[in-house]
């Protein structure tokens, strides 16, 4: 379980980080969302100790991170993919790790595997990784241990649509098993396809959270009409106001009923009217983060 209660960091006059406070389940993936520079990464280093927070506080199973005994035994964290030592082969930096940990160097081939860096890319020095092969090795460093939670800054940096995929599955299996998945990204569709929980962060506030299902279901109304203009005033009118989507239609923050007895008192002709669903997260997600970087969240 990861606790983060009114975590706050101030560089100088700039609040990175303002009042966040959250819970991760085990058995649960969070999604963490924002867009570049919400205060994602400073939020997960205040967890894990390398940054010491303004105000507030981080706890891993009740105990902040640096009072953890051994902690790559009870968190797996990848923050930076590109960490690691460039000169030592992917073999070398797993087997430092398992000596660092206390964990049977037998582990180190089978966490390779697992990540699918097995043979010749283990034997290859870290310079030569791709940043996807990095992700990886960051990942199998994450997972040697045997931790019950993991906390995951932008791990689908790098990898192909296959790789994305693999990574989805694993975390999904992970948190099947009971463990503790905190994940971050500053793209809504990476993170909405395996979290059970969302959290978005704009401008280092939390600006919406919650079970995604939930947010999915309270994200309105998708409409769309022979004549938009005529729906938009109609829709005006009744005090309904909504966002345009990309594809030409509109999301309304309510349900199918009131948007359908407006267009039909306004004689309108709808072609689709529809459970906003994830579009509806889109749209939510632009609004909460608007004039941030939406241009890379949607994307
Ligand atoms: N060491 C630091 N000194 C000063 N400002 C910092 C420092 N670290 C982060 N910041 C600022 O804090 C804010 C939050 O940065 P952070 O890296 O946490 O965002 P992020 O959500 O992880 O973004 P990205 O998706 O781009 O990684 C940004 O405005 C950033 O410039």
């Amino acid at each position: 379980m990861i606790t983060v209660e009114h975590l706050s960091k101030r560089y100088g006059d700039h609040p990175a980080v303002d009042d966040v406070s959250f819970t991760c389940t085990p058995g649960t993936v969070t999604g963490f969302l924002g867009p570049n520079g919400a205060g994602k990464s400073t939020t997960m280093r205040m967890i894990c100790g390398l940054t010491p927070p303004t105000a507030g506080a981080a706890t891993i199973d009740g105990q902040p991170y640096r009072r953890l005994g051994n902690p790559g035994r009870r968190i797996g964290v990848l923050l930076d993919a590109s960490a690691q030592h460039a000169g030592r082969t992917g073999r070398e930096v797993l087997t430092l790790a398992a000596l660092t940990m206390g964990v049977d160097r037998r582990r180190v081939g089978e966490s390779l595997d697992r990540v699918g860096l097995n043979g010749t890319a283990a034997r290859r020095r870290v310079k030569a990784y791709s940043l996807g092969m990095r992700q990886r090795l960051g990942l199998a460093c994450a997972l040697l241990g045997d931790p019950g939670i993991l906390i995951l800054d932008e791990p689908a940096n790098g990898l192909d649509p296959e790789g994305i995929y693999w990574m989805r599955g694993l975390l999904r299996d992970f948190a099947d098993r009971g463990g503790t998945v905190l994940l971050s990204s500053h793209l809504l569709r990476e993170v909405e396809a395996v979290a059970d929980r969302l959290v978005v962060i704009g401008r280092g506030r939390i600006v919406a959270q919650g079970d995604k299902a939930e947010l999915l279901a309270a994200s309105g109304t998708v409409v769309r009409a022979l004549d938009p203009a005529a729906l938009e005033a109609a829709l005006a009118r009744a005090g309904l106001p909504g966002t345009p989507t990309t594809d030409g239609g509109v999301v309304v923050q309510t349900g199918a009923e009131a948007i359908g007895r407006v267009a039909a008192e306004a004689g309108l002709v709808l072609l689709e009217l529809r459970p906003a669903g994830s579009g509806g997260l889109e749209q939510m997600f632009l609004t909460l983060t608007a004039g941030d970087s939406v241009q890379e969240a949607v994307r």
